[in-house]
């Protein structure tokens, strides 16, 4: 689990009395993600869902109360803030900017059971979320861009900090970036930015919740596309059942336009490039030991780069039935 900052029984007693509520009475640090400190706390007969945001600014946390809000306004089943008795979407708790959300229902799918179907509801929400963004005015520029994964690569150098799996994908990795400096342009708009399985739950074949907007931002909906496709249509490769009822579901809620459909080989190869990035230097920068952080493997990003390369962008069209 990610726990990077332990939070003492008087500490949680004291971030839900601001909520108006009482004492847990019980707390469970959140056993998988990686970037935040998150618990599971139960507390006036309900369940509840505390977010200590690391390394983010009030600023970066204010972006996706914005966002949570547009949301609930719009009827989009995101994940439900719950603010303080003040009115406040955030709070500070040991340091941090924390928000507390309703514990939403709901499962996340295991890989095995990702089906056609489920694809096409995931493009369907997706695709909505995109038709709904010219009514969302704040901006905030996509901070995982090219700048970003520049930087990280840097930070590893050419051998890779070390190690030599790294140091072998290194070559492939610095090509990529090359490459990926300037994508081609699209609609933009809100995007989610972080659709990954983990991040959606589900009762039956139905999407309860969408969560973990932390990395919303205003960019291209190619990347959104792009994020969506690498994680939900991938299993031993692109798989071509997948990914076209994703943009079949897609295309039900919001038509594909030429420029996003032209722009998505790129970005779905930029996607790949940057999360086999962010995840290699997430391990190796690690500030926790092994036991209070879920690493997330590097490697299977890594391969869905490699893939997208030998697709080359015609046959990567043709599998999307694009
Ligand atoms: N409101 C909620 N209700 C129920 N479960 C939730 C809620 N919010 C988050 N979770 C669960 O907690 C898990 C971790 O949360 P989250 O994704 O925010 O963590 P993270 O540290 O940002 O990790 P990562 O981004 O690496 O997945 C999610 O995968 C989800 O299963
Ligand atoms: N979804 C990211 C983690 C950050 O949310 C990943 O799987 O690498």
């Amino acid at each position: 689990m990610a726990l990077y900052t332990p939070l003492s029984d008087a500490q949680l007693a004291q971030v839900l009395s601001r909520y108006g509520l009482p004492p847990p009475e019980r707390a469970l640090p959140e056993p998988k993600g990686s970037v935040n400190t998150n618990y599971h706390l139960w507390s006036g007969g309900r369940r509840w869902f505390l977010r200590l945001n690391e390394g983010k600014t009030v600023e970066d946390v204010a972006f996706e109360a914005e966002v949570l809000r547009f949301l609930a306004r719009e009827g989009f089943p995101g994940a439900p803030l719950v603010l303080t008795r003040d009115g406040a979407a955030q709070t500070e708790v040991a340091g941090r900017p924390a928000m507390l959300f309703a514990f939403a229902e709901g499962e996340e799918l295991e890989r095995a059971d990702v089906t056609p179907a489920r694809c096409e509801r995931i493009g369907a929400e997706l695709g909505r979320l995109h038709a709904l963004a010219p009514r969302f005015a704040p901006a905030r520029p996509n901070p995982y861009r090219w700048a970003r994964v520049d930087a990280w690569l840097r930070e590893l150098g050419p051998e890779g900090d070390g190690d030599p799996l790294v140091a072998a994908a290194m070559p492939m990795l610095l090509d990529e970036l090359a490459h990926a400096r300037t994508l081609p342009p699209g609609p933009a708009g809100l995007v989610h930015g972080d659709l990954f399985l983990d991040n959606v739950l589900w009762v039956g074949e139905r999407v309860s919740a969408l969560l973990d907007w932390e990395m919303s931002c205003v960019d291209a909906f190619a990347y959104d596309l792009g994020v969506a496709v690498n994680a939900w249509c991938y299993g031993e490769r692109h798989e071509p059942a997948l990914a076209r009822a994703l943009l079949a579901g897609y295309q039900a809620e919001r038509p594909l336009d030429a420029a996003t459909a032209g722009a998505l080989y790129a970005h779905t190869r930029y996607v790949a490039l940057r999360y086999t990035a962010s995840r290699i230097h997430a391990f190796h920068r690690a500030t926790l030991s092994a036991d209070r952080l879920a690493w997330k493997d590097w490697t299977r990003y890594r391969d869905r780069l490699a893939a997208l390369r030998a697709l080359g962008e015609p046959a990567f069209r043709a599998l999307l039935g694009l």
